[in-house]
């Protein structure tokens, strides 16, 4: 489990975190979805150790950790592959970086290559791929990186509505046949309900969970399944009364 208790962090006089708590069961696919601005992605800086909380503490599996820079593997809307490296040799940064068995690395890349359709691409360069290609390599750069913890923030947002659809199923391949615990922000309320098993509503700063959405129906999921529409219904009531600063 990854366990957030009473995390704080404060940026001059802005109160971003002030007492946040989370826990995510291992293996659970979890989607945090919040007001513009209300530290997202703080809280990502501080799980990944690119900055430091003013208070509180971080555990994985019952140890308390300065950060989760060491379980977690971090996918972001932006692919960052290196232009210039072929999709491969991007695929093969972390191994390459932790000095592991090249051939070792490569036949594993090589097959999730494979899985994640990107098969006869290896070679080309991130340039001369669609924008769904370069962030199905960054999954495979992800996968590489043999990280229990994969946090994900709104890995899809800049792709189509057809391209996200069809990436989901492979999110969901990361929990289900990976065994990833995944943790992901996400400004759409139907892909978090599609993928989710505890979607999270946050406040406005200093950001708390206000509620949690709990969803059973079994993945892979139909936006028209009911309990996603009656799900989708409460999220956004909640979220509008947040925004309108109703305390109900
Ligand atoms: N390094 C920093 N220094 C000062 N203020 C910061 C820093 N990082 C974030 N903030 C502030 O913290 C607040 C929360 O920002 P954050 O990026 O975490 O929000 P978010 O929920 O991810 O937003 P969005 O959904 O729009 O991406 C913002 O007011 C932002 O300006």
């Amino acid at each position: 489990m990854l366990k957030i208790s009473r995390l704080v962090k404060r940026f001059d006089e802005l109160d971003v975190l002030d007492g946040f708590d989370l826990e995510i069961p291992r293996g659970s696919f979890a989607v945090l979805i919040g007001p513009s601005g209300c530290g997202k992605t703080t809280l990502f800086d501080l799980l990944t150790g690119v900055v430091s909380p003013d208070a509180g503490t971080v555990s994985w599996m019952g140890d308390v950790i300065p950060d989760a820079g060491r379980v977690a593997a971090y996918m972001q809307q932006k692919d960052l592959l290196l232009p210039w490296r072929s999709l491969m040799d991007n695929a093969l940064l972390p191994t390459t970086i932790a000095g592991a068995d090249p051939a070792a690395s490569r036949e594993k890349a090589a097959a999730l290559f494979q899985r994640m359709g990107l098969h006869g691409f290896e070679a080309y360069l991130p340039g001369e791929i669609s924008g769904g290609m370069r962030q199905r390599c960054a999954l495979v750069r992800t996968l590489m990186f043999e990280r229990e913890l994969v946090l994900l923030d709104e890995p899809l947002s800049a792709l189509d509505a057809i391209t996200r659809r069809s990436l989901h199923g492979l999110l969901l391949m990361l929990q289900q046949a990976f065994h990833r615990t995944l943790l992901m922000i996400t400004h759409d309320i139907e892909e978090g309900l599609l993928l989710a098993d505890d979607l999270y509503v946050l406040s406005q700063m200093p950001m708390n969970v206000l509620c949690r959405c709990r969803l059973k129906a079994p993945k892979p999921r139909r936006p028209d399944d009911p309990e996603l529409i009656r799900a989708k219904t409460a999220v956004m009531a909640r979220l509008d009364r947040e925004l309108n600063n109703d305390p109900r």
